[in-house]
């Protein structure tokens, strides 16, 4: 993909820890800075890109040039965006084995027609599977973002992922990790934090894998209820979200220049 600088691949060890929220708030932030965007939905078991973006019913149109058919990325909040869902029916999954889907996942790469762009955001299926180590061995990735919550049984589960970016052969750089569902704070009290999965875990991952940590983002119920409706959380009235992807937004610039 000779017109794409930067690829950053979003990855987690466990499901459910926010994941394709990063990867999609990312993003838009990215893009609300003046960026050429895209973002692709490799989580081929799981794809939930289309239905946070409120594109699910969209199907991508193809370009004809010449022999040479391209697939055009559906744009939403200023982001191209591409997902295997965009092609599957509703309530039906996949039942591809790992290499069927890692060769899917690399020809919608590259018979999308993405323009030019600065920084591509892959959404990883959660764990070190085929398609995680198809797309880190074949692709020129500029490095990877580790989501967690601070559970330990996230960290021990962000750990493995981690520590396939760091193989030989692989060789990926971690640009840091995302704390999600960092606490909660409810309306009525405004000035406490319930730390729901503990405290510092995305911290104590950074410092491990010699890495830094860009960001915690709290447990926010608009959060999950603009996911399901398709709206961005920078339209939300809940500011303390939309500062975190600034914040997240800023330093993923800083760390990875165009
Ligand atoms: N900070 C948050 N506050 C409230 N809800 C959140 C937050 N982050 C994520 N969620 C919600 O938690 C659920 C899981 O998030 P998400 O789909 O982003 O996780 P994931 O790691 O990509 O999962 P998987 O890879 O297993 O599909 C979603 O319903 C999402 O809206």
């Amino acid at each position: 993909m000779p017109t794409v600088k930067n690829i950053i691949v979003v990855a987690s060890g466990k499901g459910g820890v926010g994941k394709s929220t990063v990867s999609a708030n990312l993003a838009i932030a990215l893009a609300r800075n003046g960026m050429k965007v895209a973002l692709v939905d490799a989580d081929i078991y799981g794809p939930s890109i289309p239905t946070m973006f409120g594109i699910r019913d969209e199907r991508p149109p193809v370009s004809v040039l010449g022999d040479k058919e391209q697939i055009i990325p559906i744009e939403k909040f200023g982001v191209k965006i591409m997902s295997i869902g965009f092609f599957t029916k509703p309530n039906q999954g996949l039942i591809w084995r790992g290499p069927m889907a890692a060769n899917s996942i690399k020809q919608l790469l590259e018979t999308t027609e993405w323009g030019d762009i600065d920084y591509m955001v892959i959404d990883f299926p959660p764990g070190t599977g085929d398609i995680q180590l198809t797309i880190a061995q074949s692709l020129n990735l500029t490095g990877a973002i580790i989501v967690t919550t601070p559970q330990e049984i996230a960290l021990a589960d962000a750990r493995k992922a981690a520590s396939m970016f760091v193989t030989a052969g692989i060789e990926v750089p971690i640009i840091g990790v995302v704390e999600n569902m960092s606490w909660f704070t409810p309306k009525q009290h405004p000035t406490e934090k319930y730390f729901i999965f503990g405290e510092g875990g995305g911290a104590k991952l950074a410092t491990e894998i010699n890495s830094v940590l860009l960001g915690q983002v709290p447990l926010v119920m608009e959060v999950g209820a603009a996911a399901d409706k398709g709206m961005s959380v920078f339209s939300q009235t809940e500011k303390s979200v939309v500062t975190a992807f600034e914040d997240l937004a800023e330093k993923v610039l800083s760390a990875v220049e165009v």
